[in-house]
């Protein structure tokens, strides 16, 4: 059974990442996840012009069923970042980065041209957890207009972290502006914004910030996920790769991924659950389900969801 994977030309022992900023904001967590065995490619913790401290704790939330989280950006700063990522690295690595403005995200991604890095970076669209921002990616105009001048200028390879759609029109639509540009991937799904868990004991929220609204992660957002990694699938350029993440709990949501498309699958949540030896557990059980079914390799597969 061979679980090789491909990273924008990099070959991968496994097609598994972390979801970026789950244990990838300080070089000691990095340097975990390139020790870390069945992890084939790691992803930075979105990387922000200037460091930020994050919104106040409590910010994380472990949930039965997933998790709840406002973390506010919190990361070293993108100069940190850049020069993690120049160093040689023992794992391919994708390089997050986030901007509180369309302003700041062009200033960010001119700065990354101007470098010496040439490796896959991903602009994240979606952090729903910046008081008093929107989720850039949910205002269609506002994406076409920043991908329209970041593209005028940035020549290396270049993503996008999409938050979840929940209507087919909203597929399309965003699809649409993707398409016209030369994007390696997408990253599908960021958190569920906004969402709210009650601590009926206390009778209170269990985040600061936002008055207890976070983002949503883990199992209960595994069909929204899938969704939007097999609507994407569809309908964006070949081209353009589907890196699907959200809702990984076991070897056949890896499966259920894949078979809706996705290329590469990150896994957050249940790494805050399990810790990184999860990834030992998923690519074994993915072996095994793919052994069950006779299948040898990912793209024997991929994309192969069956309607009825
Ligand atoms: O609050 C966060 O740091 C955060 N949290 C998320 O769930 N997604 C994101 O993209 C970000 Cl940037």
């Amino acid at each position: 059974i061979d679980l090789s994977a491909d990273l924008f030309g990099q070959s991968l022992q496994s097609p598994l990442l972390n979801a970026s900023g789950v244990h990838c904001q300080t070089k000691e967590e990095l340097n975990d996840l390139a020790n870390t065995s069945n992890l084939g490619a790691m992803v930075t913790k979105s990387a922000t012009l200037q460091a930020r401290e994050g919104n106040p704790n409590p910010r994380y939330h472990d949930l039965a069923n997933g998790s709840i989280n406002s973390m506010g950006l919190p990361n070293l700063g993108y100069d940190f970042y850049l020069d993690y990522v120049l160093e040689d690295q023992q794992k391919p690595t994708i390089l997050s980065v986030a901007a509180l403005s369309a302003a700041d995200a062009i200033t960010l991604l001119k700065k990354l041209q101007a470098s010496d890095y040439q490796g896959p970076t991903e602009l994240n669209l979606s952090c729903p957890n910046i008081v008093g921002e929107p989720q850039l990616a949910y205002d269609f105009e506002a994406t076409d207009q920043v991908l329209s001048e970041v593209f005028s200028f940035y020549t290396k390879p270049l993503g996008v972290k999409l938050p979840p759609y929940f209507d087919l029109v909203h597929f399309d639509q965003i699809a649409k502006v993707l398409n016209k540009y030369p994007l390696t991937h997408v990253n599908t799904i960021n958190s569920v914004g906004n969402g709210l868990w009650v601590d009926v004991e206390k009778e209170q929220v269990v985040t600061k910030a936002k008055g207890g609204f976070g983002g949503l992660g883990g199992a209960m957002v595994l069909p929204t996920a899938l969704a939007n990694v097999r609507a994407l699938r569809q309908r964006l350029n070949p081209s353009i790769k589907v890196l699907g993440t959200g809702g990984v709990t076991t070897g056949a949501d890896v499966f259920a991924h894949i078979l809706c498309g996705a290329d590469l699958v990150s896994v957050g949540t249940q790494v805050m659950k399990e810790g990184l030896g999860v990834y030992d557990r998923l690519a074994a059980e993915l072996k095994e389900i793919m052994a069950a079914k006779g299948y040898q390799t990912l793209d024997d597969f991929r994309g192969q969801l069956k309607e009825l």
